[in-house]
């Protein structure tokens, strides 16, 4: 991949920078800053250089058009905190406000775009609409930068349409990510064990198929669990579902049966009335979920039985939380996984945004694992083996 140095004098150019500030947001209070550190050596190192620095990113899922709640305001904040510089905002990504307030940049300057997914070009399907919003993006800019590894799975114009517009180069955090990565799939120390959790259930269902040629053992928590739950025949109540999945998990866990990879999945979990903190709530039977109940944590039983699965692992692959854990009562569950990997002498990879803030918020100290990753479905896509267009992009 070309890297920063490839791309020559930067003194007064403007580098666009593709990070990933995708954080996790209480109103406008960032709850983990995670993301935006590991964004900061790159943008740190481009104001170095004398470049004027144009950061563009995305935050949530808005759908092509602004919504406050989604706004990067107080992202570009928090950066200009850890920079300790002024850090200018634009109140939209590539209208009036972005072309002047990149106009109005100096050496060593930096601004942050409104998020891209305001835009439809950002995500579109259609190659024309995403390229041109690529070319809107492309003339704010000299050259561009891809550091956001967690986003180099998706196809969209600021990952990929862009940098075949512009002279362009892979970010160090890209580097690094990729770097730690290729220690889990070039021969891993085994046994081998990944942890899979969190919400993004059909992202990321998708990943078993591809570890179960790889891993020694996958232990299943999170929202994925109720998928695998109904597939083998047990109500969930109103846990979250991947009904049309149900047939493509019980091939998963017929082809693990035959392949001798252990899937490991909750025997306990914590049923809620409401998807809140204060909901009442109660450890059922993994099998026994009441109908008007939703599963937002695995119990303690299943804790210390995922701690016993882990502590013999040499390689484990953590991504995605084993419950609700940004609510108290529903913490315990990714609090257990977190101790085993702590615990453990096994090199373990936190993946995800929420994973990494998770640990973070629940107080772990994070030298106490092998590498947390900023990328979550990056990460898995990675591991998977699979062509990862935000990467591939960069080999040109
Ligand atoms: N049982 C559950 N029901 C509903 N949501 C859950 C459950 N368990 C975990 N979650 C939620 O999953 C979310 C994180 O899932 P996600 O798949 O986004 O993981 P991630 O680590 O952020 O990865 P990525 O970076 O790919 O987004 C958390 O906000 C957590 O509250
Ligand atoms: O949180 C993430 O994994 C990245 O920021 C990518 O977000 P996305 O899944 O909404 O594309």
């Amino acid at each position: 991949m070309l890297t920063i140095d490839d791309l020559g004098d930067l003194r007064g150019k403007r580098v666009l920078v593709r990070s990933d500030l995708n954080v996790p947001l209480d109103g406008t209070t960032i709850t983990d800053d995670g993301r935006i550190r590991a964004s900061v050596p790159t943008i740190q190192r481009l104001r170095d250089a004398g470049a004027r620095v144009v950061v563009c990113a995305h935050l949530g899922r808005p759908k092509g058009a602004p919504e406050d709640r989604y706004s990067l305001r107080p992202v570009a904040s928090r950066l200009g905190e850890l920079l300790g510089a002024p850090v200018a905002f634009a109140t939209d990504t590539v209208g009036d406000s972005g072309r002047d307030v990149v106009a109005g940049l100096a050496d060593g300057d930096v601004a942050v775009l409104e998020n891209l997914r305001f835009n439809p070009g950002e995500t579109s399907k259609d190659d024309a609409e995403r390229g041109a919003f690529a070319d809107q993006l492309a003339e704010l800019a000299d050259a561009f930068v891809s550091d956001g590894f967690g986003v180099v799975h998706r196809k969209q114009a600021s990952v990929v349409d862009v940098a075949q517009r512009l002279p362009h180069a892979a970010g160090g955090l890209v580097l690094a990510e990729v770097e730690v990565l290729k220690r889990l799939t070039v021969d891993p120390a085994r046994p081998y064990v990944v942890v899979l959790g969190g919400s993004k259930v059909s992202d990321k269902l998708g990943v078993i198929e591809n570890l179960l040629g790889t891993a020694d053992r996958i232990l299943v928590g999170g929202g994925m669990v109720f998928t695998f739950l109904k597939a083998q025949g047990h109500e969930v109540g109103k846990s979250l579902l991947e009904e049309d999945q149900l047939d493509t998990v019980r091939g998963y866990l017929d082809s693990a049966r035959e392949r001798g990879v252990e899937i490991v999945l909750p025997t306990d979990v914590v049923a809620a009335t409401a998807f809140a903190a204060d909901a009442e709530h109660d450890v059922v039977p993994a099998d026994a979920i009441p109908a008007d109940r939703l599963g937002l944590d695995i119990g303690p039983d299943s804790g210390r039985l995922f701690a016993s699965r882990l502590a013999d692992a040499s390689t484990v692959f953590w991504n995605g939380p084993m419950g609700v854990f940004e609510l108290e009562p529903f913490s315990h569950g990714t609090r257990a996984v977190a101790q085993a990997l702590v615990d453990s002498d096994a090199f373990s990879v936190v993946g995800g945004g929420d994973s990494a803030a998770a640990v973070r918020t629940l107080g772990f100290d994070e030298g106490a694992f092998g590498h947390i990753s900023t990328g979550g479905g990056a990460s898995l896509e990675y591991l998977e083996g699979k062509t990862l267009p935000g990467l591939t992009v960069l080999d040109s």
